[in-house]
């Protein structure tokens, strides 16, 4: 499944018109059938009372065909229209005319029955938002702003369902300039919008389910458009390396943490815990040697390289005991609690250009001791992946975290093509990249996941699922994947405070364990 936005929607859209030869009207009357069942399927009570509210452009054009089929499915709705009705055009203003000639009642508002409208909306039980779609440009313009500002003020009260999209969210980026739905339900068509992962989008649409209007989702190949695709549990799963059963240890790889420093000691543990717990065969864990012993009693399924330290991190003697052994692994995490010392760009230079071919997982500060040498990463013949939240890729692109999160697609995929690198961007609604421009989003996931140490269980994830033989893409989807997952399911048990990265590794193997 992709995530599509406005111009990529009218492309096929007017595809589907001019050379399939389907009128605009047909989609319009499927779109609105659409919303009409997924009402039917959620409605709070029997005889639900609905209110329509519908707008000026198509997205209003759904709203009457909703209204209408409403009535022919046996309830009593209400359409309320927010635009003098000589303003529609088009199939939307078809579809307006085949509502009145049916003589179906309809609420004009204007000046003189806000007070009315006020009631209608106290009245009813579920509101349907037909006010705006994927047209929306700039802050919602009166009187659509206060009628949204009245509809949010019955959040959670009502059944609040939006047509295609939350009238004021950005169907590009997720953007909300000025008011917007909130919605409890987005019923969207064809694709989830890209805005439903962005920015102020995940706040407003809700609960989404994309619905079929017979625009033929194979134009994107058709066209050529260049769309993310969105993760679903088959290609969250189907990304999982496969396991053989014959398998012993050596088959399922040798993963190495290197990370640790005296103020953190969690860190490093909690990813060779996760790469283990996800099925590598062996994990071998380096740290500073004065953490060793704490890691060594938590963790006594690793393998362990104590080094030599300077002020609890890692001292450039460690080196010559670290560099010799790094042939024998299949993939290699650095950087969890490595923390920053004053020789870590040394340090770590040296140890990037002792690598030959291994897949690297650059994490935490090791992607702030790097930063100053991309130019490594480039020339790097395995493959390497970041995995930097916001303000540590703000910090790689010399930016700040707002421009970072303003555009979280474009600067993930210029930064994976540009450096040649897999790139994991962290947040709500992760985003992965591949150095040639395919690029993911993880729409699962939630707050519950947000604690110190979560991170840490994602790097051991994915070295983990490298080891065992994934390509790169796969270990990322199914390492992003399984982590929101485990969070969710965690969080209904335990409430999205109280989830501890243990508590995620262990909801790991949970998901793992769903796998046919
Ligand atoms: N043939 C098609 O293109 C189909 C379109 N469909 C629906 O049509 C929608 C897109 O329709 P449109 O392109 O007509 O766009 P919209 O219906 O989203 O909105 C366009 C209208 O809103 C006004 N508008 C734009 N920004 C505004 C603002 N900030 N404040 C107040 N008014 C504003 C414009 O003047 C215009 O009248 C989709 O989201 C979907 O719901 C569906 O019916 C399926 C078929
Ligand atoms: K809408």
């Amino acid at each position: 499944m992709f995530a599509a936005g406005q111009r990529e929607m009218q492309q096929m859209d007017q595809f589907t018109i001019d050379k399939i030869g389907l009128p605009g009207i047909v989609l319009m009357e499927n779109a609105g059938a659409r919303v009409v069942e997924e009402i039917l399927a959620s409605t709070p009570c029997e005889h639900p009372k609905v209110l329509v509210l519908a707008g000026g452009g198509n997205n209003g054009g759904d709203g009457f065909v909703i209204a209408r089929r409403l009535y022919d499915s046996g309830l009593e709705p209400l359409l309320c229209l927010l635009v003098n009705p000589e303003r529609l055009k088009g199939d939307a203003r078809l579809q307006f005319e085949v509502y009145q000639n049916r003589g179906l009642p309809i609420f004009f508002l204007q000046e003189n029955t806000k007070a009315a409208f006020q009631k209608e909306l106290a009245r009813a039980d579920i509101i349907v938002d037909a006010i705006l779609g994927t047209g929306v440009s700039g802050p919602v313009r009166p009187p659509f702003d206060l009628v949204i500002s009245l509809v949010n003020e019955h959040k959670g009260k009502k059944l609040v369902i939006a047509v295609d999209i939350p009238s004021g969210v950005s169907s590009d980026t997720g953007k909300v300039v000025g008011k917007a739905i909130e919605a409890d339900k987005t019923v969207t068509f064809v694709f989830p919008k890209k805005g439903f992962f962005l920015q102020d989008g995940p706040r407003y649409v809700g609960e989404w389910k994309v619905v079929d209007i017979s625009v033929p989702p194979s134009l994107v190949t058709d066209l050529g458009l260049d769309l993310p695709t969105v993760i679903t549990e088959k290609l969250g799963q189907e990304a999982v390396p496969v396991r053989p059963q014959q398998g012993h240890k050596g088959t399922f790889g040798h993963v190495l943490v290197v990370g640790g420093s005296r103020h953190f000691v969690g860190a490093p543990i909690f990813a060779a815990k996760s790469a283990l717990n996800s099925g590598a065969g062996l994990v071998t864990l380096a740290v500073p040697e004065t953490i060793y012993p704490m890691a060594a009693a938590q963790n006594p399924e690793s393998l362990f390289l104590p080094l030599p330290e300077v002020d609890g991190h890692f001292a450039e003697a460690g080196l010559n005991e670290l560099l010799p052994r790094l042939h024998q692994f299949d993939s290699i995490a650095v950087g969890p609690g490595m923390g920053r010392f004053p020789h870590g760009e040394d340090w770590l230079k040296t140890f990037m250009s002792s690598l030959t071919t291994q897949s690297v997982v650059i994490d935490a500060d090791a992607l702030y001791l790097l930063c100053d040498e991309l130019e490594l990463v480039r020339r790097y013949k395995g493959n390497i992946i970041f995995t930097p939240h916001p303000g540590e890729m703000a910090r790689l692109l010399n930016c700040t975290v707002r421009e970072v999160e303003a555009d979280r697609l474009g600067i993930a995929k210029s930064f994976a093509i540009e450096n040649s690198l897999f790139l994991l961007l962290k947040g709500h609604r992760s985003v992965i990249a591949t150095p040639n421009g395919a690029v993911y989003i993880n729409p699962f996931g939630h707050d519950a996941l947000g604690k110190g140490g979560s991170g840490d269980v994602l790097t051991g994830l994915i070295a983990s699922f490298l080891a065992q033989g994934a390509v790169p893409v796969n270990a990322l989807i199914a390492a992003s994947y399984l982590h929101a997952r485990a969070g969710e399911e965690k969080a209904k048990a335990l409430s999205h405070y109280g989830v501890t990265p243990f508590d995620i590794m262990d909801g790991v193997r949970e998901q793992l364990n769903l796998i046919g």
